[in-house]
């Protein structure tokens, strides 16, 4: 027979060790309540336990504080961290001290159960991880909703380790803004982060872009170059948008993952590649491996690990934190500040944030700058949503469908990416030939795949369109990509 596992429950709320203690027990465990820190650190010092299950915030100190010292002092316990205050902070800040697992409060019964029986079993076998040292700098994630909290745990899991991820999400949910932070919390963070957004490169230099090429590998190409990888040595590599990647170069991402190292285009020399890859894509990459335009192999194994980021209509709860954020940022760079009252709030939860938090954070950001009024109303807030489309082909719905935002932000990486290497002459068309590539699809995924709307939509003739659609390769999936 086994021994029972013996848990320490340290929770200053009376109900909660009560139902924690008879949902434990009833699997069979012996638990041991406590209901401050310092009860904590007396049972912690009196006596072994199996697991530790400890709230943060007590009446006499943060139980976070305390982590470090219990996990001194038995670094074979697991401890399993339950908190209310639901930020990414708090889950990084307990995983990063050494704590097995985070719950969200409220929790189910179930999770709990099954996190403090797996915590033990790991620690049977000895595996339980070593705390990591330093705590990182602040990390700019804001939200607490639940969708939100699901996702700092998997990224609070994801931390220490060096998996291939996948972050998939509409446009302007904070993709990058994850694939940073995993950087930034993870063992690389003196490494560089390097970011590359394969929509905003033109498709025959991608190759060469990524992993660099040698003297005289294709015309123009004067002098040897070091690519992306190559930059991104003993750090991270974001590959955005990697639905827009060419299969060429898939295939040579492929090797990279499979053997750790690749050759620069011309050369035949393998080099290492000690670089973390997060990938990520507001595309169905699955709907693209359908229609062989993403190789299946490559897929599975960018794959390792799938995050998603919800977009901001399936978390309204974030709005009035992400409010006081931007609306923060924008006092931090001279602005005046604004309230929003409870009218104007409720109107932005009624709307449907098709440009997600990028949406949002401009709004924020026109506002300080434009309205004369310290407390914003109702009435400020319809007037930018609901305005009137300003011409007949529908830049109303342009600005709604988020395409605005979305093609401002692409100008913005293309300009910061090539503006300065860009030759004087042809500009222009060179945009404008980038541009046209996501804002078709964009269109089409915001009208589900219909050419008349999207036509319509862009201010185009829908042959016109057509024609576009043909020539750039774009593919076009009924109920969007
Ligand atoms: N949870 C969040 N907290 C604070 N700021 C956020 C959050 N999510 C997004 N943002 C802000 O919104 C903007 C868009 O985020 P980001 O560029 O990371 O989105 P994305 O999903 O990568 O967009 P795209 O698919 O268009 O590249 C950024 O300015 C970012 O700082």
């Amino acid at each position: 027979m086994h021994e029972p596992i013996r848990v320490l429950v340290a929770d200053d709320d009376r109900a909660i060790r009560l139902v924690v203690k008879q949902s434990l027990e009833a699997c069979g465990c012996t638990v041991t309540l406590a209901e401050n820190s310092t009860q904590l650190w007396e049972h912690v010092l009196a006596a072994g336990f199996d697991v530790l299950v400890s709230d943060v915030l007590m009446p006499d100190g943060n139980g976070l504080d305390l982590l470090p010292k219990i996990r001194d002092l038995h670094p074979q316990m697991p401890v399993i961290v339950m908190s209310a205050q639901n930020t990414l902070m708090t889950a990084v800040t307990a995983t990063q001290r050494g704590a097995f697992d985070y719950l969200a409060k409220p929790f189910d019964l179930d999770e709990l159960e099954r996190t403090v029986l797996s915590a033990a079993r790991e620690a049977r076998q000895n595996a339980v991880q070593t705390p990591k040292d330093e705590a990182q700098a602040d990390i700019p994630l804001i939200g607490r909703s639940a969708v939100m909290q699901d996702l700092y745990r998997a990224m609070a899991r994801l931390m220490p380790t060096d998996l291939t991820v996948t972050i998939t999400g509409e446009s302007g949910t904070g993709k990058e803004l994850v694939a940073r932070a995993l950087h930034d919390m993870g063992h690389r963070h003196k490494g560089p982060f390097v970011a590359v957004n394969m929509a905003a490169i033109p498709k025959d230099l991608i190759e060469s872009d990524l992993f660099g090429h040698e003297r005289g590998a294709f015309t123009g190409a004067n002098s040897r170059a070091v690519g992306r990888f190559e930059q991104a040595n003993s750090g991270t590599l974001f590959l955005d948008e990697i639905g827009d990647m060419p299969i060429e170069a898939q295939t040579r991402l492929l090797r990279v993952l499979q053997e750790g190292e690749f050759t620069m285009v011309g050369g035949s020399t393998p080099i290492r590649a000690d670089v973390r890859i997060i990938a990520a894509t507001n595309k169905d990459l699955k709907a693209l491996v359908a229609a062989h335009r993403f190789r299946e192999d490559l897929y599975y194994r960018l794959n390792v690990v799938p995050l998603t980021i919800p977009p901001l209509r399936a978390r309204l709860s974030d709005i009035p934190d992400l409010l006081a954020h931007f609306n923060n940022r924008a006092v931090a760079q001279g602005l005046p500040g604004k309230r929003f009252d409870g009218k104007a709030l409720s109107r932005l939860c009624a709307y449907s944030w098709p440009g997600n938090v990028r949406e949002l954070e401009n709004l924020v950001q026109r506002l300080c700058v434009l309205a004369p009024e310290e407390t914003i109303g109702e009435a400020t807030i319809a007037q930018i949503l609901d305005a009137e489309p300003e011409s007949e082909n529908g830049a109303g719905t342009w600005r709604e469908s988020g395409l605005k935002d979305a093609v401002e932000h692409h100008l913005t990486r293309y300009f910061k990416a090539h503006g300065t290497h860009l030759p004087p002459s042809g500009l222009h068309a060179r945009v404008v030939r980038e541009v046209e590539r996501p804002l078709i699809e964009l269109a089409l995924k915001a009208t589900k795949g219909n050419q008349l709307k999207s036509a319509e939509l862009l201010g185009l003739n829908r042959n016109t369109l057509r024609k576009k659609i043909r020539e750039l390769g774009i593919h076009v999936a009924r109920n969007g990509f």
